[in-house]
């Protein structure tokens, strides 16, 4: 079956060195969307994605989005569609990813410059965006240079939707896909998105269901301007004591979230899924290496792998306007505000969450009769995510990665959040699969983020495989 995959595998066996320059070049541009100052670099790295597919003699497309909601003038990054191929006895398949990153500095920690892609003799790959999303992004365009330069036919038609707001919501790109449903993206009959992660470090998996996560900040101000604590401390009420006080009030040391009408939303564990789990390979050891420690919350593979894909989560992100460099500065801030988010599941609701978290976080301002005034707000949401692996999309993955890999994957849930799996699945009507490249140990959003030079060659491989069995799907 797929008699021309030795010849694809070996090109890109040859060319890996070629496929690390240019996820270096990709790293370089750090195209951070949370960063309004970053939002140029966001645009160059759309730009080279576009340069690079019409290199490859894709047809491309940069589509402006229009303004950033919420920041009057600044333009929200283009969306890079391109087609690859249009052959009429061809399968088309749709494939997305993100071409913006998380942000960066080497002074959160980073061992190397985070910009600055660094292979060490481990053949880890570090650098800001490597596993997410830059690296999985190139891997498509990696196997069309490689089937271009091996002679190889193309299996299929393929759509590609690139876009530079994920880490930020995916601001805009909702309703560009709901529009071209039956446009640009008429032809397409499965999505594919390469943009998660193994449970462990050896065991490849194929990914059907994704957490939502709705993002909100906290904003307590009270004093005109920051002020001395030895003058004012005891006689102003303070904008950090309040916020640290309503942020403590939301969730327990051990994941419990405070907030009433979210546990109630959540969709029981049916009998069928609670023998799921005790087939999927992975060991309490697997989220020790990739936590770095020991400080799960729970003791046992069942109750993390639940807690992680089919519980909401809570998770307080940081405080805007506090003092936080080292040393000892005697301040009081007069303003700031607090990040957290919640990672939605089944059949939690984005405005009946939003509704409970505004409710409960006023009534405690309330209570603690604070002169301050405190604002609280969402930022951005994107919705969970759950269909079947039951369709030849799948099919054709499982089949790719015993080809490349030599293991039959396990098929996972996932954490984290794609905003726009849902509206690709309900505007196009097709299935949509996740098929990620990288590993447990890789620290997307996390300093010294990687991708082992194993995962991105033998994930561009898997990502060719994947078109060539699928190519070979019977149409119903
Ligand atoms: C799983 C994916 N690679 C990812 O990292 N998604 C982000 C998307 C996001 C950001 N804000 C809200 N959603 C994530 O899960 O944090
Ligand atoms: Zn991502
Ligand atoms: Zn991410």
């Amino acid at each position: 079956m797929a008699p021309q995959l030795d010849g694809f595998f070996k090109q890109v066996d040859n060319d890996a060195g070629h496929y690390i320059e240019r996820l270096r070049k990709a790293v370089a541009i750090p195209s951070i969307s949370a960063e309004p100052a970053r939002r140029p670099d966001v645009v160059r790295m759309g730009e080279f994605l576009a340069d690079e597919l019409k290199a490859l003699g894709a047809s491309v497309e940069l589509r402006p989005l229009g303004d950033q909601p919420g920041h009057p003038g600044l333009e929200l990054p283009p969306v890079v569609l391109a087609r690859y191929g249009n052959d009429k006895n061809k399968r088309t398949i749709l494939v997305y990813g993100h071409y913006d990153v998380q942000p960066a500095e080497k002074s959160d920690g980073w061992a190397t410059e985070p910009f600055d892609l660094t292979v060490d003799d481990k053949g880890r790959m570090f650098g800001r965006g490597a596993t997410d999303d830059k690296g999985p992004v190139l891997g498509w365009l990696n196997a069309i240079e490689a089937h271009q330069k091996a002679g190889l036919d193309f299996p299929v038609n393929l759509l590609m939707c690139f876009e530079g707001m994920e880490e930020y919501g995916s601001e805009g790109l909702d309703d560009l896909i709901v529009a071209e449903a039956k446009k640009y993206f008429a032809d397409a009959e499965a999505v594919c998105i390469s943009d998660n992660y193994w449970l462990g470090t050896e065991k490849p998996c194929l990914t059907y269901g994704l957490r939502g996560c709705n993002y909100y900040s906290i904003e307590v101000s009270g004093p005109g301007a920051d002020l001395h604590s030895g003058v004012f401390g005891g006689t102003a009420q303070e904008p950090m004591t309040d916020l640290t006080r309503l942020l403590g009030s939301l969730v327990d040391t051990n994941g419990k979230i405070q907030i009433p009408g979210i546990m109630e939303q959540v969709s029981p564990v049916t009998p069928e899924e609670e023998s799921l789990y005790d087939n999927i390979s992975f060991t309490m050891n697997d989220i020790h290496e990739s936590l770095g420690s020991k400080t799960t919350i729970f003791d046992d593979k069942k109750s993390t792998l639940m807690a992680r894909w089919r519980f909401p989560s809570l998770s307080i992100h940081g405080i805007e306007g506090a003092f936080s460099a080292p040393g000892a500065k005697t301040v009081i801030p007069a303003k700031v505000i607090g990040k957290f988010s919640v990672r939605t599941v089944p059949n939690m609701g984005i405005e009946k969450t939003n509704q409970a978290v505004f409710k409960y976080i006023e009534e405690q301002f309330a209570k603690l009769g604070s002169k301050n005034t405190m604002k609280v707000y969402e930022q951005h949401s994107g919705k969970w995510w759950v269909a079947s692996p039951k369709h030849w999309n799948f099919s054709a993955a499982a089949k790719a990665v015993e080809r490349v890999w030599g293991t039959q994957p396990d098929f996972t849930r996932e954490g984290g959040s794609i905003p726009v799996t849902l509206t690709f699945e309900q505007a196009t009507g097709k299935n949509v699969l996740l098929l990620p490249m990288g590993s447990s140990t890789d620290g997307a959003h996390s300093i010294n983020e990687k991708l082992d030079k194993r995962n991105y060659v033998e994930g561009i491989k898997l990502l060719g495989a994947y078109l060539h069995y699928v190519a070979e799907e019977p149409k119903v």
